[in-house]
């Protein structure tokens, strides 16, 4: 296969925009990048917004990024420019490499992709999968996928679903771990607004700490959690019965849960 330049875009929502603002941001060419969203009115400087897929040419790679139900409307609106020489590569939930090769039967190779919303920062963990791609195709999606923080080849489709549940998703849980933590503090005293913003802060903080560390975790909890003192006590209360273990484990059961449900739907759909 030859070297993906030419990149388009099919739906450029909040998941696919954050990608090509990632890709933009670690300098690549705007140029590369065409995108078709009947709900966008502009894309970023250099970068071509087309009505619909143009009638001939092939492009190098077709970046799936729609909602997954809308898989069966649009995949034949753009079906004609995925050809042998083009890697199909999906960002949805539960839309199985099948159930792809379904809808672009020409495709030269399929990938998918399950980032989150930090890749416009290049800071996403990006599940891939694919069972097809030759050896130097494989290292430049690598490359390409890399620049939006790291790209996590996974063993098998399968843990696509769990991948999905922690990575995926993640972010989202964070958001409302940071939102419940802001309305505690108010509840114990701060004033709501200076509440939020320490949150925010403090997680960002506490991870970036956590990203450069070589202990884990749970050696970083016992560093801050002096014997008797503060921490150990609120700690206590987040341990009491295993209590936020079974939760984040019911968390990531279900979304990992609903990625398998959908997974089913649209290979039946398809
Ligand atoms: N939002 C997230 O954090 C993540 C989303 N995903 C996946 O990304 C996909 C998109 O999700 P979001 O970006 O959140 O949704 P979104 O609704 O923000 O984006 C979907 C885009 O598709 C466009 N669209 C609708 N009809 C179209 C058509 N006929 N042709 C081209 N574009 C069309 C819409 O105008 C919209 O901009 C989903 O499949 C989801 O599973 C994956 C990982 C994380
Ligand atoms: O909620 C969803 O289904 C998508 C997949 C991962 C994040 N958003």
């Amino acid at each position: 296969m030859k070297t993906i330049d030419a990149i388009l875009f099919v739906g450029l929502g909040n998941m696919a925009g954050a990608i090509l603002d990632g890709w933009l941001a670690s300098g690549l060419e705007p140029g590369r990048f065409s995108a078709i969203d009947p709900g966008r009115e502009s894309a970023p400087d250099g970068v071509t917004l087309l009505p619909e897929a143009p009638a001939q040419g092939e492009f190098d790679l077709v970046m799936f990024g729609v909602k997954p139900q809308l898989l069966d409307a649009v995949a034949p609106t753009v079906e004609h420019v995925v050809g042998p020489e083009t890697v199909l590569m999906s960002m949805l939930a539960g839309a199985p490499v099948s159930t792809l090769r379904e809808h672009f039967p020409r495709a030269g190779a399929f990938v998918r992709l399950m980032p989150n919303l930090a890749a416009a920062i290049g800071a996403s963990p990006c599940g891939l999968w694919s069972d097809d791609l030759d050896d130097e195709t494989r290292a430049g999606i690598t490359r390409l996928v890399d620049r939006l923080g790291s790209a996590e080849w996974l063993e098998s489709e399968e843990l696509f679903h769990p991948f999905t549940a922690l990575a995926g998703s993640g972010p989202g849980y964070v958001y409302r771990f940071i939102e419940t933590l802001a309305r505690a503090g108010a509840d114990v005293g701060l004033d709501p607004g200076q509440a939020e913003r320490m949150a925010v802060q403090m997680v960002e903080g506490a991870a970036r700490l956590a990203a450069g560390a070589k202990a884990s975790p749970g050696e970083l909890a016992r560093r801050v959690a002096s014997p008797g003192g503060t921490t150990q006590a609120g700690l206590d209360v987040l341990d009491d019965g295993d209590a936020m273990r079974t939760l984040m484990r019911e968390c990531l059961q279900a979304a990992r849960d609903r990625s398998v449900e959908m997974a089913g739907k649209s290979s039946k759909d398809g």
